[in-house]
């Protein structure tokens, strides 16, 4: 029987960090889109497994065994485009940032490590250590007057190399028009950005900050700066709404 799951660390994180309530979105395609947004204050968009499917950056089938999960492309591309256009604040890790990437009209290498002159971003899921599986891999390179530079603007730390941890096998290769890069890693595949002439909040990382923020406090940051993007949408929202009293009078 399928089920619609989410890691207990996107819990933890939201319901720290970020200052909200987690709302589990079901991968159940176009209507849950219309339906759920307007009762959201904010959009994270969660690392999997799965892949996004070649067909909806016109790329080569994925080898035999790759994980798909076609369900949830036909919810987060359209929900994607939809909280855009709202100016929703939408915070994309990892499988998220190459759909924010793929939704914009960008396409994906499927597995990195094949490439000449490229790092093996991916860790084996059967890695039974937990550090090593989710602990820092490389360094990026992080453009200095960005979104990421306001977000981490007062804590420590140096465009030169930020370290993060890795633990995918696909990347952005042709990006999207409106997706900035800002993080790079050493053999140069993006690794976080924003959206360009974004309404309100809109970032990207294919590092999981949610695994480190309880003791880092560049990914605690990230969470924090979504949160109150959540509240500044939450707070405009609940301004806009007529008061039920005012509406019963007129
Ligand atoms: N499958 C994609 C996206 C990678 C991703 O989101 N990884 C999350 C892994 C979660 C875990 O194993 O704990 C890719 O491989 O690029």
């Amino acid at each position: 029987m399928p089920n619609h799951a989410v890691s207990d660390h996107y819990i933890k994180v939201v319901m720290g960090p970020v200052g909200g309530t987690p709302i589990l979105v079901p991968a159940a395609g176009d209507a849950v889109v219309r339906d759920i947004l307007p009762r959201l204050d904010g959009l994270l968009l969660t690392g999997s497994r799965s892949n996004v499917a070649p067909g909806l950056y016109a790329g080569p089938p994925h080898l035999e065994g790759t994980p798909e999960d076609p369900a949830r492309d036909s919810t987060t591309l359209p929900l994607i485009r939809a909280a855009l256009e709202m100016g929703l604040p939408l915070f994309a890790i990892c499988r998220g940032f190459q759909e924010l990437n793929v939704a914009l009209g960008g396409a994906l290498d499927q597995r990195v490590q094949d490439l000449p002159g490229r790092l093996d971003h991916s860790t084996p899921v059967d890695q039974v250590l937990p550090r090593v599986r989710t602990g820092k891999a490389h360094n990026v390179h992080v453009l200095e007057d960005g979104m990421l530079a306001q977000v981490w603007r007062g804590l420590d730390w140096s465009p030169e190399g930020v370290p993060v941890n890795s633990l995918h096998n696909q990347a952005v290769s042709r990006v999207a028009p409106r997706l900035l890069p800002e993080a790079w890693a050493p053999d140069g595949t993006i690794e976080g950005g924003r959206v360009r002439d974004a309404r309100g909040f809109a970032l990207g990382v294919q590092w999981h900050p949610e695994y480190d923020w309880a003791e880092d406090a560049l990914s605690r940051r990230l969470f924090e700066a979504f949160g109150q993007a959540a509240m500044r949408w939450a707070a405009e929202r609940a301004g806009n709404m007529a008061p039920a009293a005012t509406l019963a009078a007129e």
